[in-house]
Protein backbone atom coordinates (compact mmCIF):
# COMPACT_ATOMS: atom_id res chain seq x y z
CA UNK A 1 0.00 0.00 0.00
CA UNK A 2 1.81 3.52 -0.90
CA UNK A 3 2.88 5.63 1.97
CA UNK A 4 0.60 8.65 1.03
CA UNK A 5 -2.58 6.80 1.98
CA UNK A 6 -1.12 5.66 4.93
CA UNK A 7 0.14 9.38 5.57
CA UNK A 8 -3.46 10.23 5.03
CA UNK A 9 -4.89 8.30 7.43
CA UNK A 10 -6.99 9.78 10.42
CA UNK A 11 -6.17 8.33 14.03
CA UNK A 12 -8.85 9.02 16.50
CA UNK A 13 -6.82 9.55 20.13
CA UNK A 14 -9.40 8.80 23.22
CA UNK A 15 -6.89 9.79 26.33
CA UNK A 16 -7.72 12.47 28.80
CA UNK A 17 -4.43 12.69 30.50
CA UNK A 18 -2.68 15.98 29.53
CA UNK A 19 1.22 14.36 29.43
CA UNK A 20 0.08 11.70 27.43
CA UNK A 21 -1.80 13.33 24.95
CA UNK A 22 1.40 15.50 24.50
CA UNK A 23 3.36 12.93 24.03
CA UNK A 24 1.27 10.47 22.00
CA UNK A 25 0.20 13.88 19.55
CA UNK A 26 3.94 14.81 19.45
CA UNK A 27 4.61 10.91 17.97
CA UNK A 28 1.08 10.93 15.55
CA UNK A 29 0.94 14.24 14.35
CA UNK A 30 3.93 14.37 11.65
CA UNK A 31 2.44 11.44 9.77
CA UNK A 32 -1.63 10.91 10.56
CA UNK A 33 -4.20 13.46 10.83
CA UNK A 34 -5.29 13.53 14.28
CA UNK A 35 -8.50 14.05 16.06
CA UNK A 36 -8.06 14.04 19.90
CA UNK A 37 -10.92 13.04 22.52
CA UNK A 38 -11.01 13.61 26.21
CA UNK A 39 -13.82 11.22 27.45
CA UNK A 40 -16.31 8.36 25.99
CA UNK A 41 -18.70 11.59 25.40
CA UNK A 42 -16.04 13.30 23.31
CA UNK A 43 -14.79 9.96 21.63
CA UNK A 44 -18.39 9.12 20.64
CA UNK A 45 -19.71 12.74 19.38
CA UNK A 46 -16.47 12.75 17.48
CA UNK A 47 -16.17 10.04 15.77
CA UNK A 48 -16.56 9.72 12.15
CA UNK A 49 -16.26 6.91 9.16
CA UNK A 50 -13.02 8.88 8.58
CA UNK A 51 -11.51 7.89 11.08
CA UNK A 52 -8.86 4.56 10.51
CA UNK A 53 -7.92 3.73 13.41
CA UNK A 54 -8.80 4.23 17.05
CA UNK A 55 -5.71 4.47 19.97
CA UNK A 56 -7.61 4.34 23.61
CA UNK A 57 -6.89 4.94 26.82
CA UNK A 58 -8.71 2.55 29.23
CA UNK A 59 -9.07 4.32 32.15
CA UNK A 60 -11.24 7.57 30.95
CA UNK A 61 -12.89 10.26 33.29
CA UNK A 62 -16.63 9.05 31.96
CA UNK A 63 -16.04 5.31 32.28
CA UNK A 64 -13.55 2.79 30.94
CA UNK A 65 -12.52 2.53 27.19
CA UNK A 66 -14.20 -0.55 26.44
CA UNK A 67 -17.18 1.11 26.61
CA UNK A 68 -15.94 2.69 23.42
CA UNK A 69 -15.04 -0.61 21.84
CA UNK A 70 -18.11 -1.88 22.32
CA UNK A 71 -20.36 1.15 21.28
CA UNK A 72 -18.21 1.33 17.86
CA UNK A 73 -19.09 -2.60 17.66
CA UNK A 74 -23.09 -1.60 18.35
CA UNK A 75 -23.18 1.68 16.27
CA UNK A 76 -20.79 0.79 13.37
CA UNK A 77 -21.17 -2.90 12.94
CA UNK A 78 -19.12 -3.97 9.47
CA UNK A 79 -17.25 -0.51 9.28
CA UNK A 80 -15.96 -0.60 12.43
CA UNK A 81 -12.19 1.05 12.43
CA UNK A 82 -9.24 -1.15 14.38
CA UNK A 83 -8.55 0.33 17.98
CA UNK A 84 -5.08 -0.13 19.59
CA UNK A 85 -5.13 0.12 23.61
CA UNK A 86 -2.49 1.74 24.83
CA UNK A 87 -2.42 1.49 28.80
CA UNK A 88 -0.05 1.67 31.65
CA UNK A 89 -2.06 -1.47 33.11
CA UNK A 90 -0.26 -4.03 32.31
CA UNK A 91 -2.20 -7.12 33.98
CA UNK A 92 -3.29 -9.94 32.33
CA UNK A 93 -7.17 -8.93 33.24
CA UNK A 94 -7.31 -5.98 31.47
CA UNK A 95 -5.13 -7.29 28.06
CA UNK A 96 -7.88 -10.42 28.07
CA UNK A 97 -10.62 -8.41 28.54
CA UNK A 98 -9.26 -5.75 25.92
CA UNK A 99 -8.68 -8.31 23.26
CA UNK A 100 -11.91 -10.13 24.04
CA UNK A 101 -14.02 -6.86 23.69
CA UNK A 102 -12.57 -6.46 20.32
CA UNK A 103 -9.13 -4.29 20.39
CA UNK A 104 -6.71 -5.43 17.76
CA UNK A 105 -3.49 -4.42 19.89
CA UNK A 106 -2.34 -3.48 22.92
CA UNK A 107 0.49 -0.93 23.82
CA UNK A 108 1.72 -1.12 27.26
CA UNK A 109 3.13 2.36 28.62
CA UNK A 110 5.78 3.98 28.34
CA UNK A 111 5.47 4.14 24.60
CA UNK A 112 8.23 3.37 22.51
CA UNK A 113 7.22 5.72 19.58
CA UNK A 114 9.25 3.61 16.74
CA UNK A 115 7.20 0.71 18.11
CA UNK A 116 3.95 2.63 18.46
CA UNK A 117 4.08 3.82 14.48
CA UNK A 118 5.09 0.84 12.70
CA UNK A 119 2.53 -1.17 14.35
CA UNK A 120 -0.31 1.94 13.59
CA UNK A 121 0.99 1.80 9.69
CA UNK A 122 0.99 -2.43 9.33
CA UNK A 123 -2.50 -1.97 10.75
CA UNK A 124 -3.48 0.67 8.27
CA UNK A 125 -2.12 -1.58 5.72
CA UNK A 126 -4.22 -4.57 6.66
CA UNK A 127 -7.25 -2.40 6.85
CA UNK A 128 -6.81 -0.52 3.28
CA UNK A 129 -6.20 -3.78 1.48
CA UNK A 130 -8.94 -5.98 3.44
CA UNK A 131 -11.32 -2.82 2.20
CA UNK A 132 -10.43 -3.42 -1.03
CA UNK A 133 -11.16 -7.14 -0.83
CA UNK A 134 -14.24 -6.45 0.45
CA UNK A 135 -15.19 -3.55 -1.96
CA UNK A 136 -14.38 -6.50 -5.06
CA UNK A 137 -16.27 -8.86 -3.14
CA UNK A 138 -19.31 -7.00 -2.84
CA UNK A 139 -19.67 -4.90 -6.07
CA UNK A 140 -21.51 -5.87 -9.45
CA UNK A 141 -19.04 -6.22 -12.18
CA UNK A 142 -21.09 -5.05 -14.79
CA UNK A 143 -23.28 -2.06 -13.23
CA UNK A 144 -20.85 -1.32 -10.76
CA UNK A 145 -23.02 -1.03 -7.92
CA UNK A 146 -23.42 -3.55 -4.76
CA UNK A 147 -24.48 -6.93 -5.08
CA UNK A 148 -26.60 -9.26 -3.30
CA UNK A 149 -24.26 -10.31 -0.73
CA UNK A 150 -23.96 -6.61 0.14
CA UNK A 151 -27.62 -6.11 0.37
CA UNK A 152 -28.08 -8.84 3.16
CA UNK A 153 -25.58 -7.01 5.02
CA UNK A 154 -26.77 -4.14 4.61
CA UNK A 155 -30.54 -4.94 5.38
CA UNK A 156 -29.85 -6.61 8.29
CA UNK A 157 -27.81 -3.47 9.67
CA UNK A 158 -30.31 -1.06 8.81
CA UNK A 159 -33.09 -3.35 9.97
CA UNK A 160 -31.50 -3.30 13.37
CA UNK A 161 -31.03 0.50 13.04
CA UNK A 162 -34.37 1.29 12.41
CA UNK A 163 -35.25 -1.28 15.40
CA UNK A 164 -32.53 0.75 18.11
CA UNK A 165 -34.53 4.10 16.50
CA UNK A 166 -37.89 2.73 15.80
CA UNK A 167 -37.72 4.39 12.58
CA UNK A 168 -39.33 3.34 9.35
CA UNK A 169 -37.15 1.42 7.00
CA UNK A 170 -38.49 1.85 3.66
CA UNK A 171 -37.52 -0.92 0.40
CA UNK A 172 -38.08 -0.30 -3.25
CA UNK A 173 -38.20 -3.93 -5.53
CA UNK A 174 -37.39 -2.76 -9.64
CA UNK A 175 -37.84 -5.32 -11.61
CA UNK A 176 -37.02 -4.85 -15.67
CA UNK A 177 -40.39 -5.96 -17.86
CA UNK A 178 -40.07 -8.43 -20.56
CA UNK A 179 -36.16 -8.51 -19.97
CA UNK A 180 -35.81 -11.61 -21.49
CA UNK A 181 -37.64 -10.58 -24.50
CA UNK A 182 -34.87 -8.01 -24.75
CA UNK A 183 -32.31 -10.33 -24.01
CA UNK A 184 -33.90 -12.77 -27.03
CA UNK A 185 -34.44 -10.24 -29.81
CA UNK A 186 -31.67 -7.97 -29.48
CA UNK A 187 -28.98 -9.62 -27.77
CA UNK A 188 -27.22 -10.02 -24.41
CA UNK A 189 -25.25 -7.12 -25.32
CA UNK A 190 -28.22 -4.63 -25.54
CA UNK A 191 -29.70 -6.20 -22.28
CA UNK A 192 -26.54 -5.20 -20.57
CA UNK A 193 -26.88 -1.88 -21.75
CA UNK A 194 -30.29 -1.87 -20.13
CA UNK A 195 -29.11 -3.25 -17.13
CA UNK A 196 -26.35 -0.32 -16.90
CA UNK A 197 -28.74 2.56 -17.84
CA UNK A 198 -30.79 1.76 -14.89
CA UNK A 199 -28.14 1.29 -12.32
CA UNK A 200 -26.85 4.78 -13.85
CA UNK A 201 -30.12 6.12 -13.09
CA UNK A 202 -30.78 4.52 -9.77
CA UNK A 203 -27.04 6.05 -8.45
CA UNK A 204 -28.18 9.71 -9.73
CA UNK A 205 -31.82 9.23 -8.19
CA UNK A 206 -30.89 7.95 -5.10
CA UNK A 207 -27.83 10.19 -3.69
CA UNK A 208 -29.55 10.98 -0.16
CA UNK A 209 -27.38 9.88 2.83
CA UNK A 210 -30.05 6.99 4.12
CA UNK A 211 -30.57 6.14 0.38
CA UNK A 212 -28.71 2.31 -0.99
CA UNK A 213 -29.01 0.94 -4.18
CA UNK A 214 -28.32 -2.72 -5.44
CA UNK A 215 -27.91 -4.85 -8.00
CA UNK A 216 -29.72 -8.10 -6.51
CA UNK A 217 -30.58 -10.46 -9.16
CA UNK A 218 -30.48 -10.50 -13.04
CA UNK A 219 -32.62 -7.99 -13.98
CA UNK A 220 -33.70 -7.39 -10.17
CA UNK A 221 -32.93 -4.14 -8.07
CA UNK A 222 -33.28 -3.35 -4.59
CA UNK A 223 -33.76 0.28 -3.20
CA UNK A 224 -33.10 0.56 1.04
CA UNK A 225 -34.71 4.11 2.08
CA UNK A 226 -33.90 4.32 5.52
CA UNK A 227 -36.21 6.65 7.68
CA UNK A 228 -39.05 6.46 4.89
CA UNK A 229 -42.64 5.92 5.15
CA UNK A 230 -44.45 3.46 2.66
CA UNK A 231 -45.80 7.16 1.06
CA UNK A 232 -42.27 8.41 1.05
CA UNK A 233 -40.90 5.20 -0.39
CA UNK A 234 -44.07 5.14 -3.22
CA UNK A 235 -42.97 8.69 -3.90
CA UNK A 236 -39.34 8.24 -4.29
CA UNK A 237 -39.66 5.12 -6.60
CA UNK A 238 -42.28 6.98 -8.60
CA UNK A 239 -40.05 10.23 -9.08
CA UNK A 240 -37.35 7.41 -10.39
CA UNK A 241 -39.86 5.44 -12.73
CA UNK A 242 -40.21 8.86 -14.13
CA UNK A 243 -36.67 9.95 -14.63
CA UNK A 244 -35.73 6.34 -15.98
CA UNK A 245 -39.41 7.10 -18.56
CA UNK A 246 -37.53 10.30 -19.87
CA UNK A 247 -34.06 8.64 -20.24
CA UNK A 248 -34.81 5.39 -21.49
CA UNK A 249 -34.68 4.86 -25.00
CA UNK A 250 -34.07 8.98 -25.55
CA UNK A 251 -30.32 9.45 -26.40
CA UNK A 252 -29.91 7.37 -29.86
CA UNK A 253 -27.92 3.94 -29.31
CA UNK A 254 -29.94 4.04 -25.93
CA UNK A 255 -31.94 1.23 -25.23
CA UNK A 256 -35.82 1.45 -24.61
CA UNK A 257 -36.59 -0.22 -22.02
CA UNK A 258 -39.49 0.05 -18.84
CA UNK A 259 -39.30 -1.00 -15.49
CA UNK A 260 -42.19 -2.31 -12.47
CA UNK A 261 -41.66 -1.29 -9.04
CA UNK A 262 -43.47 -2.81 -5.59
CA UNK A 263 -42.55 -0.61 -2.47
CA UNK A 264 -43.13 -1.30 1.19
CA UNK A 265 -41.61 0.37 4.75
CA UNK A 266 -42.05 -0.86 7.88
CA UNK A 267 -41.08 0.30 11.75
CA UNK A 268 -39.21 -3.05 12.48
CA UNK A 269 -39.42 -5.14 15.81
CA UNK A 270 -36.92 -6.97 17.80
CA UNK A 271 -38.75 -10.17 17.06
CA UNK A 272 -40.06 -9.90 13.74
CA UNK A 273 -38.85 -11.92 10.52
CA UNK A 274 -35.91 -10.36 9.26
CA UNK A 275 -38.04 -11.29 5.82
CA UNK A 276 -40.96 -9.51 6.15
CA UNK A 277 -40.15 -5.99 4.54
CA UNK A 278 -38.97 -8.04 1.58
CA UNK A 279 -41.82 -10.38 1.18
CA UNK A 280 -44.25 -7.12 1.36
CA UNK A 281 -42.69 -5.52 -1.31
CA UNK A 282 -42.05 -8.56 -3.45
CA UNK A 283 -45.85 -9.01 -3.11
CA UNK A 284 -46.15 -5.29 -4.19
CA UNK A 285 -43.63 -5.92 -7.33
CA UNK A 286 -45.60 -9.24 -7.92
CA UNK A 287 -49.00 -6.89 -8.25
CA UNK A 288 -47.30 -4.33 -10.13
CA UNK A 289 -46.37 -6.95 -12.91
CA UNK A 290 -49.62 -9.25 -13.12
CA UNK A 291 -52.29 -7.23 -12.22
CA UNK A 292 -51.16 -3.67 -12.71
CA UNK A 293 -49.76 -5.04 -16.64
CA UNK A 294 -46.10 -4.21 -15.63
CA UNK A 295 -44.52 -0.72 -15.89
CA UNK A 296 -46.14 1.00 -13.27
CA UNK A 297 -45.43 1.35 -9.17
CA UNK A 298 -47.29 -0.27 -6.68
CA UNK A 299 -48.95 0.27 -4.40
CA UNK A 300 -50.64 3.26 -5.62
CA UNK A 301 -51.09 5.84 -3.10
N1 LIG B 1 -28.02 -9.40 -20.70
C1 LIG B 1 -28.13 -9.96 -19.51
N2 LIG B 1 -29.18 -10.74 -19.21
C2 LIG B 1 -29.28 -11.28 -17.99
C3 LIG B 1 -28.31 -11.04 -17.00
N3 LIG B 1 -28.67 -11.71 -15.88
C4 LIG B 1 -29.86 -12.32 -16.16
N4 LIG B 1 -30.24 -12.06 -17.43
C5 LIG B 1 -31.43 -12.51 -18.14
O1 LIG B 1 -32.55 -11.84 -17.57
C6 LIG B 1 -33.74 -12.53 -18.00
C7 LIG B 1 -34.75 -12.47 -16.90
O2 LIG B 1 -35.91 -13.04 -17.40
P1 LIG B 1 -37.24 -13.19 -16.57
O3 LIG B 1 -36.91 -13.46 -15.13
O4 LIG B 1 -38.12 -14.18 -17.29
O5 LIG B 1 -37.86 -11.77 -16.56
P2 LIG B 1 -38.59 -10.90 -17.68
O6 LIG B 1 -38.43 -11.45 -19.05
O7 LIG B 1 -38.10 -9.51 -17.44
O8 LIG B 1 -40.11 -11.04 -17.27
P3 LIG B 1 -40.93 -10.09 -16.30
O9 LIG B 1 -40.03 -9.82 -15.12
O10 LIG B 1 -42.11 -10.90 -15.93
O11 LIG B 1 -41.23 -8.85 -17.03
C8 LIG B 1 -33.28 -13.96 -18.38
O12 LIG B 1 -33.43 -14.13 -19.76
C9 LIG B 1 -31.80 -13.98 -18.00
O13 LIG B 1 -31.02 -14.75 -18.89
C10 LIG B 1 -27.18 -10.23 -17.33
O14 LIG B 1 -26.26 -9.97 -16.54
N5 LIG B 1 -27.14 -9.71 -18.59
Amino acid sequence: MPDSKINQATIMLVEDEPTSIALLAEILHDHFELVVARCLEEAMAQFSPQVDIVVLDLNLPDGSGIEFVQWLQDEQAIEQPPVVVVSAQANNDSVVSAFEHGAMDYVVKPIHPVILLSKLKTMLDLKYKTELLKSQAIIDGLTGIANRAHFEQQFEQEFRRACRMSHPLGLALIDLDNFKTINDSGGHLKGDRCLKALADCLKECFCRAGDSIYRIGGDEFAVLLAGARLEQTVRAASRFYRMLGQRAGAAPGEPAFTVSIGCASLVPQVDQPRDALFKMADEALYEAKEVGGRNCVRPEL
